[in-house]
């Protein structure tokens, strides 16, 4: 879906600019006993980002030791290039699974323009931490980077003095209270859009395209975004959860449930997700949707589409491809069709060609992709932004993992603007559609309340 484009910028800063010159950075890591992660993440006027995957693997950083942005199709390129330089200049003291990593994000589409409730947020965006906290099967550790070693050593003490003095447990609060809340998308409205779509999809324009709504709500207090994540832990402990909140006033997080990629060395991991019925209030409710889900022609179809674009995009750069077993992948108010997909590579690649080449998957956009993304341009009148697009990390070897933004929100203050679509094939019910982007606005919802 690379579309023309006009600004292109490329910008790769530390903390002493210019940077035009790489500029050597020192990584100093120590272990900590388990430590409270919100003590990092509770500065809204600094970058703060915080990751953490459905296999246990949790991460925030604070601070801004290198940015890397860029506008315009070749993003992906441009991000990659300036990163090789940062990360060629940065000495790392440490155990692997303490090292700086690269973490943020893209925009949807290529030719996003920063503006409200996007503003903080460019086409492709990362940033490496100063200062990180990772919890994993390895234990807990604090990294501090800098332009020199006095600094990364004060750094990491400094930070380990302040981390030992706190709790490790703090509490997780409530919901800020929802004030309001305000469609960009009525019932009416959302008819017509999908019965537009169908139009084209009997045109044979398109195949699949995935429509989405956003909804603006109101807040009682302001959001502690730390905190709503910590409670969205506990309600959906098998979905990724994150953070990116550069230093502006937005900040994107979500719950999503859904791998774009990832990849160690040559193995790759990535799945299709598409297909949706509620969860049932008794088991048997509940295997009956499952059911009706799995035995569904429509969703087969919709679901077979996204395999397929995932295969067609992996297949050419791996020696070996497996699309494993559909299963039920069943979340707290949701559950999907979900068909793992494994490939190991025929050659070293960056973790960002593997983003690019499957971002967006049809899962999030359509079919084919070019021609699905004019119709959610012609239809959708609000700004996707962030959202439906690829959030992550990398390290200085190309590894990474990457979710699909969703279930996700954008907040600043006392309004979070929360998104939410689904998948529109032939025979889809306008109606049927509307209740499914309700409940995917549920998680992120539920615990505003
Ligand atoms: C588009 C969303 O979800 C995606 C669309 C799905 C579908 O159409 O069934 C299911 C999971 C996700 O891949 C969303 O959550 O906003």
């Amino acid at each position: 879906m690379d579309g023309s484009s006009g600004g292109r910028r490329l910008t790769a800063e530390t903390e002493s600019p210019p940077a035009d010159e790489p500029t050597d950075l020192v990584s100093y890591s120590r272990e900590l006993e388990d430590v409270s992660f919100g003590a990092i993440v509770d500065a809204e006027h600094e970058s703060r980002v915080l990751w953490a995957t459905p296999d246990g693997l949790e991460v925030v950083g604070r601070g801004i030791a290198a940015r890397l942005s860029a506008r315009g199709p070749d993003r992906f390129d441009r991000i990659r290039a300036a990163a090789d330089r940062t990360f060629a200049g940065v000495d790392h003291s440490g155990p692997r699974v303490a090292r700086p990593r690269a973490f943020g994000g893209f925009s949807f589409h290529d030719e996003h323009e920063p503006g409200p409730p996007w503003t903080g947020f460019d086409a492709a965006s990362f940033v490496i931490p100063r200062t990180l906290v990772v919890r994993s099967e390895e234990g807990t550790w604090l990294t501090a980077v800098a332009t020199d070693a006095e600094t990364a050593t004060e750094r990491l003490e400094r930070w380990y003095d302040r981390l030992a003095d706190l709790p490790a447990m703090q509490p997780s609060g409530t919901g800020p209270g929802v004030e309001s809340t305000q469609r960009t998308t009525s019932q009416a409205a959302w008819t017509e859009q999908v019965e537009a779509a169908l139009e084209r999809i009997d045109r044979g324009t398109i195949t699949k395209v995935v429509l989405a709504q956003s909804l603006s709500v109101s807040l009682e207090e302001s959001i502690d975004v730390p905190g709503t994540l910590e409670r969205l832990r506990r309600q959906y402990p098998n979905c990724y959860r994150f953070l990116i909140g550069p230093d502006a006033d937005e900040t994107f997080f979500g719950a999503p449930p859904e791998r774009l990629v990832s990849k160690r060395g040559d193995r790759v991991e990535t799945e299709a997700l598409a297909g949706s019925v509620p969860r049932g209030d008794m088991p048997e409710e509940d295997d009956a949707h499952a059911e009706e889900m799995r035995d569904s022609e429509k969703v087969q179809r919709e679901h077979g589409l996204v395999v397929e674009a995932i295969r067609d995009q992996l297949e050419p750069l791996a020696s070996e491809l497996a699309v494993a077993e559909q299963t039920i992948r069943r979340l707290a108010t949701i559950q999907h069709l979900q068909t793992p997909i494994t490939a190991t590579l025929e050659a070293d690649r960056h973790v960002l060609e593997l983003v690019e080449a499957l971002h967006p998957t049809p899962a999030v956009g359509g079919v084919p992709p070019a021609a699905a993304w004019e119709t959610i341009r012609d239809t959708e009148t609000f700004d996707r932004g962030w959202y439906a697009a690829p959030v992550g990390w990398f390290d200085a070897a190309g590894d990474g993992e990457f979710a699909v933004g969703l279930r996700s929100g954008v907040a600043s203050d006392d309004t979070v603007t929360l998104f939410a679509g689904s998948g529109i094939v032939a025979d889809s019910d306008p109606d049927d559609e509307w209740d499914e982007v309700q409940l995917k606005f549920r998680p992120i919802l539920d615990e505003l309340r």
